[in-house]
C-alpha cells in the first residue's frame, strides 16, 4: 500500500470529487460513516459512557460534525466547535446538518468551556492534513487541556496537531495524544515513525472511496509492507530439492556470555530453512550449541581461521553481530569480513564497531545492515526524526546498501529509493535476543539466493509475523520471549506459502 504525502492526498481528495460521480459533502459522509463505524467496533467506544467531539473550522472539523449527528442515536454526545470566520463549505453544511437533528454545538471560545468527564470518550476532530503551521494560541491551549485531562482519545484522521509528513519543525506537546487514530483511506508517514507515531496509539485505516487509478499513478518512495506485498515475493521450495541447494550459511559471534545470542539466532535460520549452517563463535557457545541445536555445526572461534573457514565452505551467505563484541578481535574479524563480496547480514556489535572504526563507506550491494534506534545513532550520528529518514534513503541509494531499520513499523531502505514500512509484529517483540531471531532469517534468506533487499523484505516481514502468532497464541506481549518467535516462524511460512 502506497504512503502518499498530504499534499497527494489533497489531489486525490479533488480528483475523487472531480472525476467520480460523488460530490464533496458526500465523501465526507462517506469518511465519518466509515470511521463511524469502525470506531463502534473499538474497545474504547465500548468502555465509555458519553462522547466528546472536539471540531475545528475545516473539513476535518466537518467530519467531526458528520460523526456526532450518526452516533446521536446510540449516545450521550457533546460537540464543541472552534470559533472561525472562514469555516469550510462542508463545515457549514454539516454544521445545519447536526442542528438540524438536534444538537446545538457549543463554541470553544476559550477552554474554560470545554468538560471532560473521566468516563467521557473524545472523539479530536481539530485539525486534519490540512495543518499548516504548528499550533499556537487557544488551539494549543485546547490540546494541551485534552492531553492533561486523561480522557481517551479516537482521532479523526490525524491526532490534532500532527503533521501527516514530516514533524521535525512542530513541537510534540502540542499535538493531540490519541489511544486510538482512525485515518482515511492511506497511512500517513507520521503514523508510522517515533516519535509522532506513538502519539496516535492504534492505528486503524478505513477506505472512504478515494480514485485507487489516481493514486496508481502517484509517486512515492514510501510504501507500507504486508503479508500480500511479501507473497510475490516467496518462492516455495522444488519437490526435488536437496540440502546443498537450500544453502549455506556461517554465522559469526556469540563470544564469551552472550553465547545466547548465536543459539537463538541459529535456531531461527534453521527454522527458516537453511540447508547448512555453520556457526563459529566463542567455546562456551560452541559447547552449548550441539546441546540446544544439534542440527548446527559449531566451530570455535578461537581454533578457527576465518580466511580458511571461508575458503573451504564456500558459504552462500553470512551473518555476523550477535553477540559478537567489540573488542580488537572481533573487529580483525569484521574487517575480515567486509571484504568478501558475499551476500552478509551485519547486526548488532558488528554495526557498532562499524560506526567505533568508521568503516560505513565499506558497506555495498551485497549488505543488509540491522540497526535498532541506538545503533543508527552510532551509525549515522543524531539528527531530527524525518531529516534522519531522509539521510538513511540517502545512504542506502548512494552505498547501495540495504538497511533494515527496525522498530514497530521496521523501515526497509532499498538502493532503488523505495522505503518498506513493515506491517507485522507487535510491542511483544521488544524483548532480548528478538533482533538475534530476526538476523538467522535473515540469514536463511540470503542463502537460500534470495535478494538482498528481498531478503530483508521477506525475512522482516516473517519475523514480524512470527512474533504476531506467538502472541495470539499466548495472550500476553510480557510473556512473549524470542525463543517463542522462532517457534512460530511455520506459521509464518505458513500464511506465505498457503496462497500461492
Ligand atoms: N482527503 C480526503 O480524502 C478527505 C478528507 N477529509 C477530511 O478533511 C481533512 C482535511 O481537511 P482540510 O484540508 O479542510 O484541513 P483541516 O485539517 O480541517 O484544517 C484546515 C483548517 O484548519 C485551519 N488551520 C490549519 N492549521 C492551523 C493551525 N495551526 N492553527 C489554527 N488553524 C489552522 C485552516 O485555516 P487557516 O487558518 O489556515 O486559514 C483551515 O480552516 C482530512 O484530515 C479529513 O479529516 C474527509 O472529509 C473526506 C475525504
Ligand atoms: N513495539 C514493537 N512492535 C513491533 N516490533 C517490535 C517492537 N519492538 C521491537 N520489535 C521488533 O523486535 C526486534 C528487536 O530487535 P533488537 O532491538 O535488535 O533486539 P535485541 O537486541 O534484544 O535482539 C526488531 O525486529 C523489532 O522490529
Ligand atoms: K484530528
Amino acid at each position: 500500500m502506497k504512503i502518499l504525502s498530504a499534499e497527494q492526498i489533497r489531489e486525490a481528495d479533488r480528483y475523487t470529487i472531480q472525476n467520480r460521480p460523488i460530490a464533496s459533502i458526500d465523501l465526507m459522509e462517506a469518511a465519518a460513516s466509515a470511521w463511524v463505524e469502525t470506531f463502534l467496533q473499538s474497545l474504547l467506544y465500548s468502555h465509555r459512557k458519553s462522547i466528546i467531539i472536539v471540531c475545528g473550522p475545516g473539513n476535518n472539523g466537518g467530519d467531526g460534525l458528520a460523526i456526532a449527528r450518526m452516533l446521536k442515536p446510540l449516545n450521550n454526545v457533546t460537540v464543541y466547535l472552534m470559533p472561525s470566520d472562514n469555516y469550510s463549505p462542508d463545515n457549514l453544511a454539516n454544521q445545519q446538518r447536526l442542528r438540524e437533528s438536534g444538537i446545538q454545538p457549543l463554541l470553544l471560545h476559550t477552554t474554560d468551556i470545554l468538560t471532560l468527564p473521566p468516563d467521557a470518550v473524545l472523539i479530536d476532530a481539530l485539525y486534519g492534513s490540512g495543518l499548516n503551521r504548528p499550533l499556537t494560541g487557544l488551539s494549543a491551549d485546547i490540546v494541551r487541556k485534552i492531553n492533561a485531562s486523561g480522557v481517551p482519545v479516537a482521532a479523526v484522521d490525524l491526532p490534532s496537531g500532527m503533521f501527516a509528513d514530516s514533524n521535525d519543525h512542530n513541537t510534540l506537546h502540542t499535538i493531540v495524544k490519541a489511544s486510538l487514530t482512525i485515518t482515511f483511506h492511506l497511512p500517513k508517514l507520521a503514523l508510522l515513525m517515533m516519535p509522532t507515531g506513538e502519539l496516535a496509539g492504534e492505528i486503524k485505516i478505513v477506505n472512504i472511496g478515494l480514485d485507487s487509478s489516481f493514486i496508481d499513478q502517484q509517486e512515492s518512495p514510501h510504501h507500507l509492507q504486508d503479508a500480500d506485498s511479501v507473497k510475490v515475493l516467496y518462492r516455495p521450495r522444488s519437490l526435488w530439492m536437496h540440502k546443498g541447494q537450500a544453502g549455506r550459511g556461517l554465522l559469526i559471534g556469540g563470544i564469551g556470555h552472550t553465547a545466547g545470542a548465536v543459539l537463538l539466532a541459529s535456531s531461527a535460520a534453521l527454522r527458516s530453512g537453511i540447508g547448512l549452517l555453520y556457526t563459529a563463535c566463542g567455546l562456551r557457545a560452541a559447547q552449548a550449541l550441539p546441546v540446544h541445536r544439534p542440527e548446527a555445526i559449531a566451530l570455535d572461534l578461537n581454533e578457527t581461521d576465518l580466511p580458511d573457514l571461508v575458503s573451504s565452505l564456500e558459504p552462500d551467505a553470512i551473518a555476523i553481530g550477535p553477540g559478537l563484541g567489540t573488542s580488537q578481535a572481533s573487529a580483525e574479524l569484521l574487517n575480515e569480513i567486509l571484504e568478501y563480496p558475499i551476500p552478509t547480514v551485519l547486526d548488532a556489535d558488528a554495526l557498532n564497531l562499524i560506526a567505533k572504526h568508521r568503516w560505513l563507506h565499506r558497506l555495498g550491494p551485497n549488505h543488509l545492515i540491522t540497526p535498532h534506534p541506538k545503533e543508527a545513532l552510532r551509525l549515522f550520528g543524531q539528527a531530527k526524526p524525518f531529516e534522519f529518514h531522509q539521510n538513511l534513503l540517502k545512504f542506502s541509494q548512494s552505498s547501495k546498501t540495504v538497511i533494515a531499520f527496525k522498530g514497530r513499523f521496521t523501515r526497509i531502505y532499498t538502493p532503488e529509493g523505495i522505503v518498506w514500512f513493515n506491517n507485522s509484529g507487535n510491542h511483544g517483540m521488544a524483548t532480548a535476543g528478538s533482533g538475534d531471531v530476526l538476523t538467522g532469517v535473515l540469514l536463511a534468506l540470503l542463502a537460500a539466493g534470495y535478494p538482498v533487499a528481498q531478503a530483508a523484505r521477506l525475512g522482516v516481514w516473517l519475523h514480524g509475523a512470527a512474533g504476531d502468532a506467538a502472541l495470539l497464541r499466548l495472550n500476553s506481549p510480557e510473556s512473549l520471549i524470542a525463543g517463542d518467535i522462532i517457534n512460530h516462524l511455520h506459521q509464518a511460512f505458513h500464511q506465505l506459502s498457503s496462497s500461492t
